[in-house]
């Protein structure tokens, strides 16, 4: 269950390349200065950018190849991701929002049951509340819980980090090691940080 990775795309001037694996229980950092591309090689991955040229593929699955004119669509690729911004739906509540896609797939794609995402994320009295209403961390939970009832072959994480205070990140981090733990997926993260890297003891993909 690997995700091979090989992009590159000029935008706004900048030449942004990136070439790596990610293996299955491994978190994979994405790490730079700002600017340098890292959410653009996420958005490519999960199929809302287009690279210029490159191939990227899952288990085997090719999910982009220019040369062969293979682009799956984002909603195909079986990519959880979870925005920097989070994107919760403001108007439906936590369970609608865990529920968004999970109630969109065939049974048989369902490898996690609402209850399970509910209980591994610790978001079961949360559930009747509006994202507005949500702490940061709580909210994260939910973001990652949504990401995780789309059935993901792969994570995609955009700096879960950057919006908490040093006091919830802790338990963020431990939710990510269990993903990398317990579920065993694949991990694209992207940060800043170092200490975050050597927490969770990532490879480390540096963009300059
Ligand atoms: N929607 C967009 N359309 C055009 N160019 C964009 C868009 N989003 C980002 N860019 C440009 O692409 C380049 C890479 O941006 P990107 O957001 O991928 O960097 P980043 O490393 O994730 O930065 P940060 O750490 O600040 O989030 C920058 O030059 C940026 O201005």
């Amino acid at each position: 269950m690997a995700l091979e990775v090989d992009v590159r795309l000029i935008r706004r001037g900048r030449a942004i390349a990136a070439r790596f694996t990610v293996e299955p229980a491994q978190i994979t950092a994405l790490f730079g200065p700002s600017g340098v591309g890292k959410t653009s090689v996420l958005d490519m991955v999960a199929g809302l950018v287009r690279p210029d040229a490159g191939r990227i593929a899952m288990d085997g699955t090719v999910l982009f190849d220019s040369a062969a004119g293979v682009d799956c669509p984002p909603e195909h690729r079986r990519c959880g991701y979870v925005f920097q911004d989070l994107r919760l739906f403001p108007h439906r509540r936590v369970r609608d929002n865990l529920l968004f896609a999970w109630r969109r797939l065939p049974p048989s794609a369902r490898w996690m049951t609402p209850d399970e995402a509910i209980g591994f994320l610790g978001v079961g009295h949360l559930l009747d509340r509006l994202p507005a209403t949500l702490s940061g961390g709580e909210a994260q939970r939910v973001a990652i819980g949504r990401a995780l009832l789309s059935a993901p072959r792969f994570l995609a994480l955009d700096e879960p980090l950057s919006s908490l205070d040093l006091g919830r990140r802790d338990g963020i981090l431990a939710v990510i090691e269990r993903i990398r733990d317990e579920l065993r997926l694949p991990v694209l993260y992207v940060t800043h940080d170092p200490a975050e890297i050597s927490r969770l003891q990532a490879r480390v993909i540096e963009l300059a």
